[in-house]
């Protein structure tokens, strides 16, 4: 399970062999304790090169030992040995260095890792901590507080990032032992108490309290976001109906309408919760696509799983008459009002009595749907988030005259569909676009100050987001948006010469988006966006001196001068805007609790989970603190509602800034007065 040999001349080479990831079973333990002994002991060998077969080092200890009588050598011990040898011990790390694997290398006097390799201490996620010195090593090798995040989050590293946080010595993208063998050659003789990490003090920190505070505090996001999760399932409506009085239909057949990228992934994700489905589109050429699609994606989903595809559970048809006898229809046509509102008269007419009608919408007027029908109580929305059979993001949207029993079934068959659902009311963009719009409002605003995409995007990202507001516009589509705002009279042609107006309906109002709709970069699918991607399709972002010249020659034509601006800001701009809508919302009833809309955008929006959600940000950040900045950036900008503190964050501030969890005393006295 380890064998040692020997190379060039002076170096005892231990190699782990126990396929395919060179778990330390008893074995390999045995092994790993014979060969160093038998290494340290032959005066030929100077040093001693640690490496794992087939490309892996080590992916730490054999889990399927665990257990009260673990047999064979303790790995304690044997580390211990590894780190006192009188020769330098030099880990030779490729594919992985997980958990136990990475303790091992963190013995060695040296780590020579490929550019491939994955590291990390993923313990704290099978409810372990580091057992064999992690915890006492890595402090005094990366400091304390690069070791917290990595033992508490379980975070696999890359080689790139351990190097620049000193866990390896040496990252090399030729072969990793042959690299190895060289370096331990080049350190034999040399004195090895600075390599023994053990001996190292442990870091003083002046500030170990704040530290420690920082990641108490995503511990408790984390655990907030948990309840959280749950919380949204015991949902309730203005009108006193909740979860505990309303009771769901059983939806055994459902109907999607329009088979767009949409309507694709709704029929996969209720095919794969065991409904069936009948899956309808007018137009012969998208419908065979989508059939193939779908096949496809549930194919590839049952290899992944091990299940059996559930094709079998999907008719297709080009006409509308096939809902005639479905429980639930989904309507996921082109988001067009006229065509939705056409749409749901044919439904009306065509259903079984009782069938409920829900829409896909993201951001129309549920009320003017339901009116086209002859059961408007029967009409909700279901805001699925794409592609909708992997995001985990639900809205259930009710309107005035949704009944909570349909509330009840829509919030029932998502969870059956596996997803977090959340009931929201129906205002413009509904919870989660509402209140992303102020965000990408200022996000254009500080592009004209003088940011530019990729300051807005790295401040973002370092906060946690998968995806700065630019990117994530680029990956959506820039037309989108466009559509919209043509539709709301605000997008005018802008052209290259000529004046531009910044104030459309008595509020600020960049155009710099609809400037790049004019030439076409729509984002990734034109290979043109915010930055450049190769090619239409192309994934990697990067940053385009066109976007740079055309905001300098933006700003030129508006008499606007460049200012310095810092992460700080961006933050503050971006993120208090995003939430005061959401204070908005809570304070209008359009959410009933701040979980609703934590979860909404953890799950929907890439908010970092360990962040709680932007309410529960707002109170680990002090809401006083939030109202100050949202009061001081609404002064200098007067012409930006969004940045002026709605009254729910005064009233919240006036009652001393409560935790989030009691904050529905204060939203439901301000809601039962509307
Ligand atoms: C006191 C000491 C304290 C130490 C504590 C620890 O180290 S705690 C441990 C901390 N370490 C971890 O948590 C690391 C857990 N492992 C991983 O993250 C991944 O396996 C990987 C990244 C190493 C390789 O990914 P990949 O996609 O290339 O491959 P794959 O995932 O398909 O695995 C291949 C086969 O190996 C098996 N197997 C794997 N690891 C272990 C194990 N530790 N044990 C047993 N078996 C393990 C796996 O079941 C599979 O078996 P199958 O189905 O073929 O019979």
């Amino acid at each position: 399970m380890a064998q040692l040999s020997y190379v060039s001349g002076s170096v005892g080479l231990i190699t782990l062999q126990n396929p395919p990831v060179n778990v330390l079973s008893a074995a390999t333990r045995q092994g790993i304790m014979e060969s160093m002994k038998k290494a340290l002991n032959d005066p030929k060998v100077k040093s001693v090169v640690i490496c794992g077969q087939n490309g892996v080092f080590c992916a730490g200890a054999d889990i399927k030992e665990f257990g009260p009588n673990i047999s064979g050598p303790s790995i304690v011990p044997l580390i211990y040995d590894i780190e006192v040898a009188n020769k330098p011990v030099v880990a030779a790390i490729e594919g992985s260095a997980l958990g136990g694997g990475l303790e091992l290398a963190l013995t060695c006097h040296y780590r020579i890792a490929h550019s491939k390799t994955r590291l990390g201490l993923p313990e704290v996620t099978l409810g372990l901590l580091p057992g064999a010195g992690g915890t006492q090593l890595l402090p005094r090798l990366i400091g304390i507080p690069a070791s917290l995040e990595l033992i508490t989050t379980g975070r696999h590293i890359t080689a790139a990032e351990a190097l620049q946080l000193g866990l390896v010595d040496h990252v090399t993208q030729s072969d990793t032992v042959d690299s190895a063998v060289k370096f331990a050659l080049s350190v034999e003789g040399e004195p090895l108490d600075s390599r023994r990490i053990s001996k190292r003090p442990c870091p003083h920190l002046p500030d170990l309290d704040a530290v420690f505070e920082a990641v108490m505090q995503k511990a408790r996001a984390l655990q907030y976001s948990f309840f959280a999760q749950r919380a949204v399932g015991r949902w309730s409506m203005p009108s006193g109906a909740s979860w505990n009085t309303s009771k769901a239909r059983p939806v055994h057949r459902a109907a999607v309408l329009g088979l767009g990228t949409m309507g694709r992934g709704i029929t996969v994700a209720l095919a794969q919760a065991g409904v069936s489905v009948v899956a309808v589109e007018i137009q012969e050429k998208q419908l065979n696509e989508a059939r193939e699609h779908v096949y496809a994606t549930l194919e590839r989903g049952a290899q992944q799983s091990g299940v059996s595809p559930s094709c079998a559970n999907i008719t297709y048809s080009h006409d509308i008459q096939a809902v005639a006898d479905v429980d639930l229809v989904i309507e996921a046509v082109l988001e067009d009002l006229s065509l939705k509102e056409k749409v749901f008269q044919q439904l009306s007419a065509i259903c079984k009595p009782g069938t409920l009608l829900c829409s896909n919408t993201s951001s129309l007027d549920l009320n003017c749907l339901a009116s086209q029908t002859k059961n408007p109580e029967l009409v909700v929305g279901m805001h699925f988030f794409a592609p909708a059979h992997v995001m985990k993001l639900l809205e259930v949207v009710y309107g005035s005259k949704s009944s909570p029993e349909a509330v009840a079934t829509a919030m029932q068959l998502g969870k059956k569909m596996g997803k977090i659902s959340v009931a929201v009311g129906n205002c413009r963009g509904f919870v989660g676009n509402r209140m992303l719009k102020p965000y990408i409002e200022q996000s254009y605003f500080l592009l004209e100050e003088g940011a530019t995409p990729e300051l807005v995007d790295k401040a973002l990202e370092e906060f946690g987001f998968p995806m700065g507001v630019f990117r994530m516009s680029d990956l959506s589509g820039l037309d989108v948006g466009w559509r919209v705002r043509k539709e709301d009279g605000l997008a005018e042609p802008v052209g290259t010469s000529g004046q531009i107006t910044r104030l459309r309906g008595g509020r600020r109002y960049s155009p710099l988006g609809d400037i790049l709709c004019e030439h076409g970069r729509f984002g990734q699918k034109t290979g043109l966006g915010w930055y450049q991607y190769g090619r239409p399709g192309g994934r990697v972002a990067k940053s385009d001196p066109w976007v740079f010249n055309l905001l300098e020659e933006y700003r030129a034509r508006l008499g606007l001068t460049a200012r310095p601006i810092d992460q700080q800001e961006v933050l503050e701009r971006c993120l208090y805007s995003l939430i005061n809508e959401g204070l908005c919302i809570l304070e209008e009833g359009f959410a009933s609790s701040p979980e609703d809309i934590d979860v909404i955008y953890v799950f929907g929006y890439g908010w970092p989970k360990h962040r709680g959600g932007p309410m529960f940000y707002a109170s680990m950040v002090g809401l006083a603190t939030v109202l100050e900045r949202l009061d001081h950036y609404y002064r200098s900008n007067p012409d930006v509602p969004s940045l002026k503190p709605c009254k729910l964050l005064r009233q919240l501030v006036a009652s001393g800034s409560p935790p989030v969890h009691k904050w529905k005393e204060i939203t439901k006295k301000i809601q039962n007065r509307l």
